[in-house]
């Protein structure tokens, strides 16, 4: 059964639309329409559009303010070059709004225009398209500094906030691109607009304590690359717990996968930004308690081989903003240094060949420096790295290292003193106020999620291959349920990236990209189109898109795939690169997306990614891949041999285990960074590898994202050189394909790409319905079909510009457009406003006649006077009215809408007799304890200080804060401060 209001049954292609009455502005060009008829068509419609002169709907293009005055030379240009208006191109917001034939060079064109008159972020429906103009550096100043977030990542905001509040749903904002197209930056700007919006603004803890924690990580984990100078080498996904009143927490999950770039940094690239920052920034006297003195970028081995570029200044005001963020973090400024100095300095020590059985030291004023900084004895941490103990069946057995092997336990004693610092400033970061746990990746209160009203159940139920056999691990868990909590998440991850020399981690980093990008096929396309057959739709227009599907299964399929392989070859004794690469050719010999480059080398192989072709150099790939740190090392930093307590707290759980069974190393290997799923069984050794971690953290990350809606921005930049103000089209083409652009705007524009449960439908649209009634026992399709013939009449009604409405009814979801999803949403918000304006309308007129009685009296004891007229109702000008129009049609339909008796006095709007904690809800009054003295400055003895017992006897009206009483007074203390005093009651009702 399919249904238009268009008469037209199901989705024609854009440019077969006739020019019709509900086919509007956006569809009256005719396909043949060349470049100058399409510059006249879209001057017709801005021409239309201003003429209607509303400023109401998405669909619009809000980019008035680009006027030709200011309008900037490369403009005109263009202009000259093309013929086109391109002031009018500059003013099409959403893509999908473009006439005529929808081709890459439109869409390029129209980014362009947009470009060049300063309008960065464009939309595609409800997909954000978000260009870097390299005009800010560095990303925290989205979050922390002037900059304005753009008219369309707000609205993003504010759809996952009124979506979460509307349903309870947890929202996900998913930020994808290429390494440096700014995906950090809108991330940031999307949290500032998140906690304007919903989070109570920037001055709550919960925000200061967020951006401290961003700050730190933004030193700790970014580094110039030769695609991005700030490149974050993290991944992130973040979550914001919200209250009806704020965000109560915001955890990160960061995903760490660069560790290799601590002590080996490519030709061109950096460090990681901390070391130079504390460079620039550590006073002379801090230097040399932390044997710094004499050190510079030059040379300190692990920073000279990169790029040794600098900017002492700005590194230096980066370094006083990180320390501050510390200290609010609460975390030993001067610990932290003492572990980084001795990470700077050990890349100076280096074991050679020796004259005799040992091997010989350069560098023995910096094993000095590193083992008194360790609080460890020199003496034994050279043993450490010059010896080898194997357990060989039960016997315990010691060798000295050969040059090689200390060097790599060098350089693997700098990987995990470095990233466990990181990791415990993220688990400090992360602990501040813990909830119960619950859910795959966060810890916080229950509920449930319907995904069937936010249309996924066709993501959810999808088999992710048409092979049944597909294994992969990344994609095959998709279908496992989870509770997830209600949060509104922004996701951040790692970006499709190609280096000069390609390692395992741009593997695993390209793996992440991969699975994003598939994530957002599957979103946007593949669901759709399989609902669409499965409830026996016919689609005119088949949106062809790369499924990169395949490409997945070649790097994480479980049977065959080639993190697969990797993790067998690195669990046999003696093997070699070599050996994994030829073993991966062999399997994928005949794989398209698998390739070997020329000139042929035994450790090489190369993938042809979504995004573009990349060459992986394997010689380190079973290393990294182990990332494992011996126990000879790791012995001399437990608690009895290291006088240093923050070090030896790192390696607590490792050097626990090895004492429990006698002193001294037992020839064990340690991960260099444990993932929290490691050594769960009790056992000893620390099982599984790095890309086996980042797998199993990718399918926990999926899964969760699975159980959200996802909001997607999609970030580009404008050239390769990170230049200001350039528009370099190649670079950007090369990115409108690999993210699949035109399709999407092909989808938006001329399918019917949104789907939605019909009992969800009409729950959210009932709005429309004039006489609805709750106990009619019609089917949900048939409330379906009520509700979009109200919608229709109200559409000839409404002020609103008409856009293209198709919808198509199946069997369980109702299928519309773009289009229809906008009307719905602007007429919806435009029933709401109406019906808010008659209430409050309604309500002050009960109040001013009901206070009336009183005031005349007032007036006249004032007065003196006892005459008194009674107010008059105005007489309405026929020609000018203020106010709102009371249509009393309007009114006995909200009224009856809303249940409203228009005779009695509208009720006071209930209180919250009760709030919520755990699942258990609890009613007032509640005894709570105080957790810090309140106020904090107060004249008269009025205050409630820290561990008090206090009376709570409702929610006050300030946000955030409860009525607390005591001796008669009532004080609003914020909610945060106090702490329950019981465990929820057991009498406590379940919710
Ligand atoms: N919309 C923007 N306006 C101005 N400057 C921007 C914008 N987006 C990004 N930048 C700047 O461009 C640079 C690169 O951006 P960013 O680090 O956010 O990219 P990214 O996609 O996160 O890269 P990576 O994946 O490598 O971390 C940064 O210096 C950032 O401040």
């Amino acid at each position: 059964m399919s249904w238009h209001s268009d008469v037209r049954l199901t989705f024609p292609h854009k440019d077969d639309i006739p020019m019709s009455r509900s086919s509007s502005w956006s569809h009256t060009c005719s396909a043949s329409s060349g470049m100058s008829d399409l510059a006249s068509t879209v001057a017709r419609q801005s021409s239309r559009e201003s003429s209607r002169g509303s400023s109401r709907g998405s669909s619009r293009g809000s980019s008035s303010d680009a006027s030709d005055s200011n309008m900037p030379d490369t403009q005109k240009l263009l202009e000259q070059k093309y013929g086109v208006d391109m002031s009018v191109y500059s003013q099409i917001e959403d893509l999908t709004h473009l006439v005529g034939p929808l081709t890459e060079d439109s869409v390029l064109r129209c980014l362009q225009a947009r470009f060049y008159s300063q309008h960065y972020q464009n939309k595609i429906g409800p997909v954000v398209i978000s260009v870097n103009s390299y005009q800010h550096r560095p990303s925290c100043q989205a979050l922390l500094g002037p900059v304005k977030a753009s008219v369309l990542l707000q609205g993003v905001v504010k759809d996952a906030v009124t979506q979460h509040a509307d349903t309870g749903h947890s929202q996900a904002i998913i930020v994808s691109g290429e390494s440096g197209s700014g995906k950090t930056f809108c991330a940031m700007q999307l949290l500032r607009q998140l906690f304007d919006i919903a989070g109570g603004g920037s001055e709550t803890d919960t925000f200061k304590h967020l951006s401290a924690t961003l700050t730190v990580i933004q030193s700790l984990c970014s580094a110039t690359t030769v695609t991005n100078p700030e490149c974050s080498r993290v991944g992130m996904f973040i979550e914001n717990f919200i209250t009806d009143t704020a965000i109560y927490r915001a955890k990160i999950h960061a995903y760490l996968l660069d560790r290799e770039r601590v002590c080996s940094i490519q030709r061109y690239e950096k460090n990681y930004h901390i070391f130079y920052q504390m460079l620039s920034g550590l006073g002379t006297e801090e230097k040399a308690k932390l044997h710094l003195t004499g050190y510079s970028i030059h040379n300190l081995r692990y920073l000279s081989s990169g790029s040794t570029l600098q900017n002492e200044l700005e590194d230096k005001a980066r370094f006083d903003a990180w320390k501050s963020a510390l200290s609010i973090l609460g975390i030993p400024f001067s610990d932290v240094m003492r572990v980084f100095s001795a990470v700077l300095l050990l890349g100076n020590i280096e074991f050679v060949e020796g004259t005799g059985l040992e091997l010989d030291l350069v560098g023995n004023n910096e094993i000095k420096a590193v083992a008194a900084l360790l609080g460890v004895s020199g003496v034994a941490l050279y043993r450490g790295f010059t010896t080898r103990t194997r357990n060989s069946r039960g016997q315990v057995c010691k060798s000295l290292a050969d040059v090689n092997m200390a060097n790599a336990t060098r350089d693997a004693l700098t990987k995990a003193l470095y990233f466990r610092t990181v990791s415990a400033i993220l688990k400090r970061a992360n602990s501040i106020r813990r909830p119960t746990c619950n859910s795959t990746l966060s810890d916080s209160i229950e509920s449930n999620l319907h995904q069937d009203s936010l249309g996924l159940s066709g993501v959810r139920d999808m088999p992710l291959s048409r092979n049944p056999s597909l294994t992969s691990s990344v994609c095959s868990n998709y279908s496992k349920k989870t509770r997830v909590d209600g949060f509104i998440s922004i996701v951040d991850m790692f970006g499709f990236e190609t280096a000069e020399c390609n390692r395992l981690e741009q593997l695993c980093i390209n793996l992440c990209a991969e699975t994003m990008q598939h994530f957002y096929n599957t979103h946007v396309f593949r669901s759709t189109m399989q609902s669409l057959r499965e409830e026996g739709i016919q689609a005119d227009i088949e949106v062809t898109y790369f499924d990169n599907e395949p490409i997945l299964e070649l790097l994480s399929s479980k049977r065959s795939g080639l993190l697969s392989i990797l993790d067998t070859e690195c669990a046999q004794p003696r093997t070699s690169a070599d050996t994994f690469v030829s073993k991966a050719k062999v399997h994928h010999r005949i794989n398209n997306y698998f390739f070997e480059p020329l000139p042929k080398a035994s450790s090489v192989f190369g993938i042809r990614h979504f995004a573009g072709r990349v060459v992986y150099d394997a010689s380190n790939f079973l290393t990294n891949n182990r990332d494992q740190l011996s126990d000879d090392i790791i012995c001399i930093l437990s608690k009895q041999n290291c006088n240093f307590g923050f070090v030896s707290h790192l390696f607590a759980r490792e050097t626990k285990s090895s004492s429990s069974s006698g002193p001294g190393p037992k020839g064990m290997k340690h991960r260099i960074l444990p993932s929290s799923s490691s050594g769960r069984n009790g056992s000893d050794e620390v099982r599984g590898t790095l890309s086996s971690d980042f797998q199993n953290k990718l399918d926990s990350l999926i899964r969760t994202l699975v159980h959200t809606k996802p909001h997607f921005i999609e970030c580009i930049k404008s050239n390769d050189r990170c230049e200001m103000d350039m528009f370099d089209k190649d670079v950007i083409l090369r990115q409108l394909r690999s993210l699949q652009v035109l399709d999407t705007v092909q989808l938006m524009a001329g399918g019917i790409p949104h789907r939605m449960r019909y009992k969800s439908f009409n729950n959210r649209y009932a709005v429309f319905l004039t006489h609805w009634n709750p106990y009619q026992t019609s089917s949900q399709q048939e409330h379906c079909k009520a509700i979009l013939n109200s919608f229709l009449k109200a559409m000839d009604d409404s002020k609103l510009p008409y856009v293209s409405t198709q919808w198509t009814l199946g069997k369980k979801h109702i299928f519309f457009s773009e289009g229809t999803r906008q009307q719905l949403e602007a007429m919806r918000v435009e029933k709401f406003d109406n019906a808010a304006s008659l209430i409050q309308a309604v309500w002050k007129g009960y109040l001013q006649r009901k206070l009336w009685p009183e005031r005349r009296k007032t007036l006249q004891t004032q007065q003196g006077a006892p005459k008194v007229t009674y107010p008059v109702q105005r007489k309405r000008s026929k020609t000018k009215e203020s106010g709102p129009k009371k249509d009393p049609r309007l009114l006995q339909q909200a009224s009856s809408y809303y249940k409203i008796s228009l005779e009695a006095a509208p009720a006071i709007p209930a209180t919250r007799s009760y709030n919520v904690s755990g699942n258990v809800r609890l009613s007032y009054p509640q005894s709570r304890i105080m957790k810090d003295d309140f106020p904090k400055v107060a004249s008269d003895d009025n205050v409630l200080c820290r561990g008090e017992e206090v009376k709570v006897i409702g929610p006050a009206s300030a946000r955030g804060h409860l009525k607390v009483q005591r001796r008669n007074v009532c004080l609003d203390v914020p909610y945060h401060l106090l702490d329950l005093k019981t465990v929820p009651a057991p009498d406590g009702m379940d919710i």
